[in-house]
C-alpha cells in the first residue's frame, strides 16, 4: 500500500485540505506536526498563540481519529525530522502546502528541499487557495482571488489509514514546552468552534457588522481570526458559507456587510501575497527613504506605550487588552490601527518595536497581516497619495467614532469609570492616571512635516522599483536582541528561500508596473456624511448612520 507524509503546518484542518485529500485517496497516510524550536522560540512568539495552536492540533487529531486515524507528532527540526520519518514509515513522499508567512520557514523549506533531494527524495509542494507564483496585477489577483473561492471545497476523506507501528510523542503542554502561561484566556481549537463563530456571526452580526465594525463595544466581528490564521478554517468555506446564507437576503444591510466581510478576507489573502512576492516586508520598510533618517527610541516611551500608561485614554485601554486578552474579539481594526498609530507616528519610534509586541501578544498574530498593516498605519507603504498617511487622532475624535459610550474604554481603565465620554476625550488628569505623555498636535505636525519631506523623493515616479527596500543581508529576525530566541538558522549558508521571491533586479518595466499596482493602488476613502446617529436595538454601540472607514485623521 502507498503510504504518503502529509506535513500539517498552518492548515490545522482535514476539509478543504488538497495535500489530504490526495494523500487519503492514494493509499495510508503519515499526518505529521513537528513542534519546531525555531518557531517556538521565535522573537515573535506569543505564548498564548502557541496554547490556541496546540488546542487545534488536539483538535486536528481528534477530526483524523473520527476517520480511523491519528496525527503524528514530533519534535526537532523539520529538516532532520522528515527525511527520517520517510526511512523509518518507508513512504514515497511528502505532501504539504506551500507556506510564505515568514523568511524562517521558507529558509527552512528551502533547506528541506535540499535535504531531500540530496538523499532521493520527494515532496510535493500545494499551491494553497488564494495565491499564486505568478507576478500579476493586482487587479488581476482579486480576479483570482474569486476564482479560487468559487472552487469546491475538497471534502474530507472519510477515512484516513494512518499505519498501527509509527510511534508519536504526546501533544504537550506549555510547560513541556518551556513557556510560560501568561494568563490570557485560550479560545476552543479546531473547526467546530471556528464554524459556530461563523454560524453566530451570520446570525446575529450580519445586519450589524459594516456599521458597527470599528465599535469594540459592539463586538460586531466574527472573531474568527485565529482559526484563520492557523488553518482551521478555510478562507474558501468562510466565504462560500457567507455566500450561501447571505447571498439572496432581502436587506441591504446585510448584503453591505457580507460585501464588507468578503473584502476583508480578501485583504488578509493580499497581505500574504505581497509577503510571498517581498519577503523582505517582514523586517524592512516597503521603501528604503521611510528607514533611512533613522526612528526614535526611548525605552521609558516604549515601556509606557505597552503598559497603557499614555495618558490617552483609547490608547491605554487598547494596550491592557492586549496584554491581557491577546486581542481575540476585543481588539477591532480600529482600535489596533489607533493604538499602532500612537507608536509610530505620534512617538515616532520604528513600527518594528510595535510590530514585535503585538506579534508577541496577539491569539491571531500573523506576520504578514501585522507587519503589513503595522508599516501601512506608520505611512511607510505609500508614497503616491497623502490620504494615506494615517495618524489617527486619538483624543475625542477616536472616542466619538469608536467607543462613543466609553465602555471600552472603561472595560480597561476602571479608574476612568466615573468619567463621562467627553472626558475620555481629553487627557484626563487625576492621580492614579498618568500625564499624556506628549502633545497631539505637535506630535502630529511633526510626522506629517516627516513623511512629506520624505515623500518628495518619488512622488512622480512611475517606476517605484529602485526604491523599494531590498532583503537584507543578514536575517536575523528584528527583535533577537531583546529577546531569548532561537535563531541559529539565520547564521547558517547558503541563506536561499523557498518559495522564491521576486528577483526586483530583473523586472522589466511591464513588470514592475505590475509590482506597483499593489502598493500605490488608489482607494477612495472620502467618507459619506453622517447626517444622525441611530441605535440599533440589538446592540450596545450606536450606529451612525453610514459607515466612516477610515474617518480618525485629523
Ligand atoms: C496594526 C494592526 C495589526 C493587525 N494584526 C493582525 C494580525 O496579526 N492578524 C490578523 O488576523 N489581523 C490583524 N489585523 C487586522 C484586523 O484587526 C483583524 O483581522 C481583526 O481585528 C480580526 O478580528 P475578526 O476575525 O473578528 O475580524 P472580522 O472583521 O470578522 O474579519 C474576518 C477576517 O477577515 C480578515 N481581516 C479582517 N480585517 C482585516 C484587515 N484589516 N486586514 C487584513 N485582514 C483582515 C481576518 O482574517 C479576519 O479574521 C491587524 C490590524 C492592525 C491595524
Amino acid at each position: 500500500m502507498n503510504r504518503t507524509i502529509v506535513w500539517f503546518r498552518r492548515d490545522l484542518r482535514v476539509f478543504d485540505h488538497a495535500p489530504l485529500h490526495r494523500a487519503a485517496a492514494r493509499g495510508a497516510v503519515i499526518p505529521v506536526f513537528v513542534l519546531d524550536r525555531a518557531l517556538l522560540h521565535h522573537p515573535e512568539t506569543a505564548v498564548a498563540r502557541v496554547a490556541f495552536m496546540l488546542e487545534c492540533l488536539h483538535a486536528l487529531d481528534q477530526d483524523l481519529r473520527d476517520r480511523g486515524g491519528r496525527l503524528i507528532l514530533r519534535s526537532g527540526d523539520p529538516v532532520e525530522i522528515l527525511p527520517q520519518l520517510v526511512r523509518e514509515t518507508q513512504a514515497e513522499g511528502i505532501y504539504a502546502y506551500i507556506d510564505f508567512e515568514r523568511i524562517y520557514g521558507r529558509v527552512r523549506d528551502a533547506r528541506l528541499n535540499r535535504a531531500l533531494t540530496q538523499q532521493q527524495m520527494k515532496i510535493r509542494w500545494f499551491e494553497p487557495a488564494a495565491t499564486t507564483p505568478d507576478l500579476l496585477p493586482y487587479p488581476k489577483y482579486r480576479e483570482l482571488w474569486y476564482i479560487h473561492m468559487a472552487q469546491e471545497i475538497v471534502p474530507a476523506p472519510t477515512r484516513v489509514a494512518v499505519p498501527d507501528d509509527i510511534p508519536s510523542e504526546v501533544i504537550p503542554s506549555l510547560s513541556n514546552l518551556g513557556l510560560i502561561a501568561d494568563g490570557k484566556p485560550i479560545p476552543p481549537g479546531g473547526i467546530a468552534p471556528a464554524r459556530a463563530l461563523l454560524q453566530e456571526f451570520l446570525a446575529e452580526k450580519s445586519d450589524r457588522y459594516y456599521w458597527q465594525l470599528s465599535y469594540p463595544g459592539a463586538e460586531a466581528t466574527s472573531g474568527l481570526s485565529p482559526y484563520i490564521k492557523f488553518g482551521a478554517i478555510s478562507v474558501r468555506e468562510c466565504v462560500q458559507t457567507t455566500q450561501a446564507q447571505l447571498n439572496d437576503a432581502p436587506d441591504s444591510r446585510v448584503q453591505r456587510s457580507r460585501q464588507q466581510f468578503i473584502a476583508r478576507l480578501r485583504w488578509g489573502s493580499g497581505f500574504a501575497q505581497r509577503f510571498r512576492y517581498m519577503p523582505q516586508l517582514e523586517v524592512r520598510s516597503l521603501y528604503t527613504v521611510f528607514d533611512e533618517d533613522g526612528w526614535a527610541f526611548d525605552e521609558a516611551l516604549y515601556e509606557a506605550w505597552q503598559q497603557g500608561e499614555t495618558g490617552f485614554p483609547i490608547v491605554d485601554a487598547a494596550a491592557r487588552c492586549l496584554q491581557e486578552t491577546g486581542g481575540w474579539k476585543q481588539l477591532n481594526f480600529r482600535v489596533r490601527a489607533i493604538y499602532s498609530s500612537f507608536l509610530s507616528n505620534l512617538l515616532g519610534m520604528d513600527w518594528r518595536y510595535g510590530a514585535l509586541h503585538f506579534m508577541r501578544h496577539l491569539i491571531d498574530g500573523d506576520c504578514p497581516i501585522d507587519h503589513y498593516q503595522w508599516a501601512m498605519q506608520a505611512g511607510v507603504t505609500h508614497c503616491v497619495d497623502k490620504t494615506w498617511t494615517r495618524i489617527y487622532n486619538p483624543e475625542q475624535t477616536a472616542v466619538d467614532r469608536c467607543d462613543p459610550d466609553g465602555l471600552f474604554i472603561k472595560q480597561w481603565l476602571p479608574e476612568l469609570a466615573h468619567l463621562s465620554p467627553a472626558e475620555l476625550g481629553v487627557p484626563p488628569r487625576q492621580k492614579d492616571y498618568p500625564p499624556p505623555v506628549l502633545s497631539y498636535k505637535a506630535a502630529r505636525q511633526r510626522r506629517v512635516q516627516q513623511l512629506e519631506r520624505q515623500r518628495q523623493v518619488f512622488l512622480n515616479q512611475d517606476n517605484v522599483l529602485p526604491y523599494l527596500a531590498r532583503l537584507p543581508d543578514t536575517l536575523t529576525p528584528f527583535g533577537a536582541d531583546l529577546y531569548a530566541s532561537e535563531i541559529a538558522w539565520s547564521q547558517a549558508s547558503p541563506l536561499d528561500l523557498f518559495p522564491p521571491p521576486l528577483d526586483l533586479e530583473a523586472l522589466d518595466l511591464e513588470q514592475a508596473k505590475a509590482l506597483r499596482t499593489w502598493f500605490v493602488a488608489h482607494v477612495d476613502i472620502v467618507p459619506r456624511k453622517v447626517p444622525s446617529r441611530k441605535r440599533n436595538a440589538k446592540s450596545k454601540a450606536p450606529v451612525p448612520a453610514d459607515s466612516v472607514q477610515l474617518n480618525l485623521l485629523g
